[in-house]
């Protein structure tokens, strides 16, 4: 029998170095994603997150370093290969269709997770293969009863439910989330941030975000990127507290 792997990390990020000329934009990185967390990844402008999920993502190669999914090192793998075993990123490409409806947009996810052919006609809509899983991550991401409304007729906050509704559909093991709470407004952002905090029973979620309040209600645990670095890993608790992270990004009154 194999040992179970339960709280074995779903992500293993070790030395990533990537450079731009002389700049290095991710310098000796290694942090995990383990099951059922959500890790922030914080740190100023230019720190090097972008530059970090786009390698975790397979759109950078590193310059030195590795990366291990469920067990399996992927850094020969490109990042649709990447895509297909579950490693999803979110909110920064995406693949929204304004003409179609909420429910045809992730039926039309639903279909491309499964390998199925989506035609656009009323013997696919009547597909319950497609619909019952649609109609379900639509309810998941707080649309429910919106299925029928063309996706251009969502405001911004139902348009970033409709995408986790898609992210969902793609079942996941991984959740890759660039700044989910930008433009969100004040309810909106207290909605996303009760999605978000149930969407780590799905997958877990590595959560680059600005959003200082955000962070500090869901993160299990926080990373500070600083000019390349990880300065610090910790729970919310210790990262408030640790002086190099206040000095470097929060500020005093944290
Ligand atoms: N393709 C590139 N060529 C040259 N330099 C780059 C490239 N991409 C990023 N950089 C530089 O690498 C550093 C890290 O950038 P990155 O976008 O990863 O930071 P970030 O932490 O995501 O910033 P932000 O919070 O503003 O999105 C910056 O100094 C940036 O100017």
């Amino acid at each position: 029998m194999p040992e179970p792997k339960l709280n074995e990390p779903i992500l293993e990020i070790r030395g990533l170095r990537k450079a731009f000329g002389a700049l290095l934009a991710t310098d000796d990185v290694s942090l995990d994603l383990r099951p059922g967390e959500i890790h922030a990844l914080i740190g100023p402008n230019g720190a090097g997150k972008s530059t970090l999920i786009k390698q975790i993502v397979g759109e950078i190669r590193p310059d030195a370093g590795s990366i291990r999914f469920e067990g399996q090192v992927i850094d020969g793998l490109g990042a649709a290969a990447r895509a297909r075993l579950g490693l999803a990123r979110s909110f920064q490409v995406s693949s929204v269709i304004p003409d179609f409806t909420v429910l045809q947009n992730v039926m039309l996810a639903v279909a491309g997770a499964s390998g199925t052919v989506f035609r656009f006609h009323l013997p696919a809509l009547a597909d319950r293969k497609l619909t019952e899983p649609a109609l379900f991550h639509i309810e998941q991401a707080g649309l429910a009863g919106r299925h029928l409304v063309p996706a251009a007729r969502l405001s911004h906050g139902e348009r970033r439910k409709l995408e986790i509704a898609m992210a969902l559909a793609l079942r996941p093991r991984a959740f890759l989330l660039d700044e989910p709470m930008a433009g969100m407004g004040l309810e909106g952002g207290r909605q996303l941030t009760a999605i978000l905090s149930e969407l780590r029973n799905e997958a877990p979620i590595l959560l680059v975000e600005h959003d200082m309040d955000a962070v500090f209600a869901l993160a299990d645990r926080i990373s500070v990127l600083v000019y390349g670095r990880v300065i610090a890993t910790g729970s919310v608790a210790e990262i408030r507290a640790n002086p190099e992270v206040r000095r470097s990004y929060l500020g005093e009154d944290a």
